[in-house]
């Protein structure tokens, strides 16, 4: 029913006030029904993401103009999403929310039109932006309307990829096409228990493959994290997933045009702990964790791994050394052996990208016994997703530092950012074994004749195996031919690597005028 104007200013200040109210309320019923799923409502999720009162709401008197399927008869302000600008530790971020408690967060003209504002914003300015997603799909009712929106969302998150960090928290479900504005973004957070992505839900799979699935095996946090690789962060709810972001955003620039924030770590960038002389065992078959490798030598051991479950044999994250982010990849020697596999290719390749458009320098830990052999792996495309690794390293002009552990073996030696793709700095501990294969493969193929025709066959192998383990597992072959910089000590490692980023600094590649190469996908 239609009220009677505003005359004053009191009454109209006292109109903005009670619009203002019901367009943050819009209904107590549907927020309790919100905190029972045991979700955050869109405002509460953005005041606790961002600093304390630093939130600017902008669109909250939008509308739905609708008409179809009585929809005027319900036209929330703001329709079913908050959008806005405010700051993380001070440095401006741009959001949106989207409001599961009206129209169960579906997209329509209006609300994409609002994302599609706050991106804009976003890009304008040159700062991150953060979509908190939890939506019931395309706003039915709308039709293809809704359709031509997720279109202009998807526009923007092409055009501003590698622009601006763009990172997706789901919390709530994430379904159809509405799943692509996020995979096309640099970060998915999920959250475990309430966050659900997948193109096609239960029932239509039940119908279509006969499969029977439930929402959290499907497409929850923990499968999208340990299965697909979709997410890159399972957080335990909402509270530490906004504290996880934050934490990502200390490690990013604000845009691709600017450095990552350097900050005063408070550690001695001279630190040389012994500790690391000790993790490489003697016998080279036996595995230690790359993760203790990079705990010792990064500033006060913080190390923020992305994609911890996924791919577990090869390990990526942000760090910090002498103060500076960089992003670390390292071979996982405890997990298969670190060898190279597809999905360890593809992780390692996104993220390597990630690093280039955004400035962070790229610190690589070698120790790789090869590519994993097998049918799954060739039938899979093992020759075209693991040259993406390859591309990707060679492609980056950030700078690339490099040591090799122990194994660096074969192609692989080449793909992990080997000084033959550019690399700037490479160093090898004095446990590196650098060569084409392992001892072992190696004699079997080029000795077999010898070995079959010695009276002692495998007294003879072993005397092989020795005589080669000695010419060509070690880093000097390499070293020779100033494939490797240097051989050092492990515990010389974090002040070596940090004097080469500071050398590093202001590298300057030129790189051949094209429209843009064409990565293997
Ligand atoms: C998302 C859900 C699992 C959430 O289930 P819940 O039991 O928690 O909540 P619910 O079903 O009561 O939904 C809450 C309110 O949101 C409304 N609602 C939910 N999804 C909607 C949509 N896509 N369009 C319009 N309204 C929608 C419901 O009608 C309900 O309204 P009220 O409170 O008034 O009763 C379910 O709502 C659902 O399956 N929705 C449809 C998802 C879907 O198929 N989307 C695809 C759209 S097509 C698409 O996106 C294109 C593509 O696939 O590529």
């Amino acid at each position: 029913m239609r009220q009677k104007s505003p005359e004053t200013f009191e009454e109209k200040v006292a109109q903005l006030e009670e619009l203002r109210q019901q367009a943050r309320h819009p209904s107590p019923e549907a927020e309790r029904k919100q905190h029972e799923r045991g979700k955050l409502t869109a405002r509460e999720r953005i005041d606790k993401l961002l600093d304390p009162g630093s939130f600017v709401e902008v669109d909250t008197f939008v509308r739905h103009r609708t008409f179809d399927f009585d929809m005027l008869k319900n036209r929330p302000w703001g329709d079913a999403v908050v959008t806005g600008h405010g700051t993380i530790d001070g440095r401006p971020v741009c959001v949106f929310s989207q409001d599961f408690t009206v129209f169960g967060g579906s997209l329509g003209e209006v609300m994409g039109e609002k994302i599609c504002k706050i991106m804009d914003l976003a890009a304008k300015i040159g700062c991150p932006v953060i979509g908190i997603n939890d939506s019931g799909g395309a706003r039915i009712q709308e039709g293809v309307v809704s359709l031509g929106a997720y279109g202009d969302v998807f526009v923007r998150n092409v055009m501003s990829s590698g622009v601006i960090p763009q990172i997706s928290i789901i919390a709530g479900p994430c379904a159809g096409g509405a799943v692509y504005s996020p995979a096309m973004t640099d970060f998915i957070f999920m959250i475990k228990g309430t966050s659900h992505m997948f193109i096609t839900g239960p029932d239509v799979i039940k119908t279509v493959t006969g499969e029977e699935v439930d929402f959290e095996s499907l497409g929850g946090a923990m499968t999208h994290a340990t299965k697909s690789g979709v997410a890159h962060f399972a957080c335990e709810d909402e509270e530490s997933c906004f504290e996880d972001v934050r934490y990502l955003l200390s490690f990013l620039p604000q845009n691709n045009l600017e450095l990552p924030p350097r900050m005063d770590t408070g550690d001695d960038p001279d630190r040389m702990d012994p500790e690391l002389d000790r993790v490489v065992p003697d016998d080279p078959a036996k595995p230690y964790d790359m993760r203790d490798v990079i705990h010792l030598i990064v500033d006060n051991g913080e190390f923020f791994e992305v994609q911890e479950h996924f791919a577990r044999n090869i390990v990526i994250g942000f760090a910090r050394l002498g103060g500076r982010a960089v992003g670390v990849v390292g071979n996982q020697p405890n997990q298969l052996a670190g060898v190279l596999d597809i999905d360890a290719s593809e992780k390692a390749a996104r993220f390597v990208r990630f690093c280039d458009c955004f400035n962070i320098p790229l610190v690589t830990f070698c120790d790789v016994p090869g590519f994993l052999p097998g049918t799954s792996q060739e039938w899979g495309g093992i020759i075209r997703r693991g040259a993406k690794l390859l591309y990707a390293y060679t492609e980056a002009t950030v700078p690339k530092v490099t040591v090799i552990t122990r194994k660096a073996y074969g192609g692989a030696y080449d793909v992990m950012a080997s000084k033959h793709m550019l690399a700037d700095f490479n160093f090898a501990w004095p446990t590196a074994e650098i060569a084409v294969m392992g001892p072992e493969g190696a004699v079997n193929i080029i000795f077999r004749r010898d070995i079959q025709n010695s009276p002692t066959p495998e007294e003879r192998r072993q005397k092989l195996i020795a005589d080669y383990r000695a010419r060509f597992a070690n880093p000097y072959a390499a070293a020779e031919r100033g494939y490797i910089d240097d051989v050092i000590l492990p515990h010389e490692t974090r002040p070596r690597l940090i004097r080469a980023l500071e050398v590093l600094e202001t590298k300057r590649v030129e790189t051949p005028k094209r429209k843009h190469g064409n990565i293997p996908l």
